[in-house]
């Protein structure tokens, strides 16, 4: 890496308060080191939402003097900023991969936030100390998608990272092809990964390391866990539950991640990463999304298993400060009922269940093995069920024409009319809520492609407007039915390309 002139930090900056925990750990967790910057940048995307959490004033980037779109392309720092790569290492694929770290994500700073804490790390930035092969840069392609997919999850009600901003810039970037690089701007409380622990076991070997940052997450993140017997088994147990339940989100509205490595796995359950994830069409449990993933491990249905394992990977990781391995294999069994019962509260509010039966998991259960056996669209035929009505002989070709085999249907609709009637369900008040659960917009591979398809040409608006859809997705914004459609048929043959 040749030495680079530091960018200049700005004299005017906004009132945001900044932090310093994270760099405080000290350099056995991080470098410290400026962007790389990129030449000439410009604005592609920027999210109101998560500036006005950030804290940011609505006029963030008309502020001349802040320059924020030099800030957000990495080059220049408000005053308080502090940029750091950190080191972390992981499991890809189930096989240990050593060391790994932030090889092109840069941490811009911690921010006491209206929210909470909050770190602002960039995407793309350059080279850092773990770029390994890499070039340290991303392109505009996967920024937009890692935008985009950020904001829609958040609007979703998913745990997840979110995404300020994206800024483009000529620079040549090559991957399959020679495309243009872009930054993406993130926000999370942390960024910290299973990777991190595992990072301090094995790799460095290091335990006085794995307990500062143990005690890091706790204090900071998860105070309730110093209280406990053992702070660091409650911490795993923590975990393994908030594992658990955001496998029940991405579950229920058919949210395939495809690279569910360990470093990849947020400390705090959050989704992190948006690659060569995609949502479901048509409901096939088998869908891999990632085509490099050819064993299937992270497949869809897979999801909840590949977490589980990487809980696992954590355990091994904390090990060092936890005496006995059976409390860690207790802390982990969190993850079990936090996913079951997580999901099983999902699904009965998808089909507009206020009440618990028995016979609930059945009837969840047989329609999705119809709508398997018929690829149905998952998210078109929850939104459609509802509208579902009781009264007998009503007309409920909207969901029923869904499905080709109607017969299978219609005897699936007679149970779940029956059990609708047991807790005395009114058509009307279902409806509502079910449209609160079911979305009717997700970030299908082709909309994204759309957007990207414009951008690429210096066209932003379909990015911009995609992005207002999206953070509405259980509103029914009739002038944008199209993009709630079923994918054309061009759509199947995708190919979200895994170099990003
Ligand atoms: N273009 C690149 N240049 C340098 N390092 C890279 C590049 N792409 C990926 N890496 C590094 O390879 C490892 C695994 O990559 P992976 O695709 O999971 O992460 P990522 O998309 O770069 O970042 P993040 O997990 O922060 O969203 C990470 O250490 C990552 O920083
Ligand atoms: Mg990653």
């Amino acid at each position: 890496m040749s030495a680079l002139p530091l960018p200049p930090v700005l004299s005017e900056a906004p009132p945001l308060r900044f932090a310093d925990t994270f760099h405080a750990l000290g350099d056995r967790f991080h470098t410290a080191l400026p962007a790389q910057g990129v030449p000439d940048p410009h604005w592609v995307v920027t999210s109101d939402a998560c500036a006005a959490d950030l804290g940011l004033p609505p006029d963030w980037t008309q502020r001349e003097e802040w320059h924020a779109l030099q800030v957000f392309s990495g080059n220049a720092v408000w005053p308080g900023m502090r940029t750091l790569a950190g080191v972390y290492s992981g499991h890809q694929f189930g096989v240990w991969a050593g060391q790994l770290g932030d090889g092109r994500a840069l941490l811009l700073g911690e921010v006491d936030s209206p929210t909470g804490p909050l770190e602002i790390q960039l995407k793309g930035s350059g080279l850092t100390p773990y770029s390994r092969m890499g070039d340290g840069r991303a392109v505009l392609r996967s920024s937009i998608r890692e935008f985009l997919c950020s904001e829609a999850m958040h609007a979703l009600g998913v745990p997840t990272t979110r995404a300020l901003c994206v800024t483009g810039s000529p620079l040549p970037v090559r991957r399959e092809t020679i495309e243009t690089a872009a930054v993406c701007t993130r926000v999370s409380p942390s960024f910290i990964r299973f990777g991190h622990f595992e990072h301090f076991t094995h790799t460095a070997q290091d335990p006085d390391a794995l307990r500062t940052l143990a005690d890091h997450v706790i204090d900071r993140f998860e105070p309730q866990c110093r209280s406990a017997a053992q702070p660091y088994v409650a911490l795993l147990e923590t975990v393994a539950r908030k594992t658990g339940e955001l496998m029940a989100h991405w579950q229920s509205i058919g949210f395939c991640h495809g690279v569910m490595n360990t470093d990849n796995m947020s400390i705090l359950g959050l989704t992190i990463d948006y690659g060569p994830f995609g949502f479901l069409d048509g409901f096939d449990p088998g869908h891999i999304c990632n085509h490099s993933d050819h064993q299937g491990r992270y497949a869809y249905a897979r999801q909840p298993n590949a977490a589980f394992w990487n809980l696992h990977a954590l355990a091994q990781g904390l090990m060092p400060l936890i005496d006995e391995d059976d409390d860690a294999l207790d802390a982990l069994e969190a993850f079990k009922p936090a996913f079951a019962n997580t999901m099983q509260s999902r699904m009965r509010a998808k089909l507009g269940l206020r009440t618990a039966q028995d016979s609930d998991p059945a009837l969840i259960d047989s329609l999705l093995k119809l709508m398997a056996a018929e690829r149905t669209d998952f998210t078109i035929a929850f939104r459609r069920l509802s509208r579902f009505q009781t009264a007998d002989g009503a007309d409920n070709a909207p969901v029923r024409d869904l499905f080709v085999d109607r017969e299978a249907f219609d005897a699936w609709a007679a149970q779940y009319r029956t059990r609708l009637a047991a807790e005395n369900s009114i058509d009307a008040e279902r409806a509502l809520a079910m449209d609160r659960t079911n979305p009717k917009f997700i970030l299908r591979n082709h909309l994204a492609q759309e957007a990207i398809h414009k951008a690429e040409q210096g066209d932003f608006s379909e990015t911009a407007r995609l992005l207002k859809v999206l953070q509405r997705p259980f509103d029914e914004q009739p002038e944008h039915a199209a993009d709630a459609d079923f994918p054309p048929d061009w759509a199947q043959h995708i190919e979200v390309s895994c170099s990003s």
